[in-house]
């Protein structure tokens, strides 16, 4: 397990064959060693790389297996995703917490 959070911009940058992590439903999963294994090819993985992947993983039906071989690539949790502007919202306007990454 781990709690650790991961910003966006973090997330972003690990879109390299080097460095590929993978957001999915929330969590962060690094899929670096595992692209060159996945069954569905590594291009897949790679075309994904640094952003949200919920839709194309669901999309291509995996199974629980594949599902079980997340855990072990568990990075961690997105950092809350930047408030909707405008949405009634009572955030403070000085101190964004999405500004300044
Ligand atoms: C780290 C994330 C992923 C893991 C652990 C993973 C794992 C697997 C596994 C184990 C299979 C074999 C079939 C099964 O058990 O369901 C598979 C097949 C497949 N995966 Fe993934 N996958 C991941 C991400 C993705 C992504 C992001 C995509 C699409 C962009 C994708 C597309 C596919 C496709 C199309 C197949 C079917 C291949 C075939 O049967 O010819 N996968 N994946």
């Amino acid at each position: 397990m781990t709690d650790k959070i991961v910003t966006h911009a973090e997330l972003k940058a690990n879109n390299t064959k080097e460095k590929t992590w993978l957001l999915l439903h929330g969590k962060v999963y690094d899929a670096t060693a595992f692209a060159e294994e996945h069954p569905g090819g590594d291009d897949a993985i790679y075309a994904v790389a640094g952003r949200d992947s919920t839709e194309e993983f669901e999309d291509a039906g995996h199974s629980k297996d594949a599902r079980d071989l997340l855990e072990e690539m568990l990075v961690g949790t997105i950092e809350a995703s930047r408030p909707h502007i405008g949405a009634l919202s009572t955030a403070p306007h000085s101190s964004p917490n999405w500004a300044a990454r």
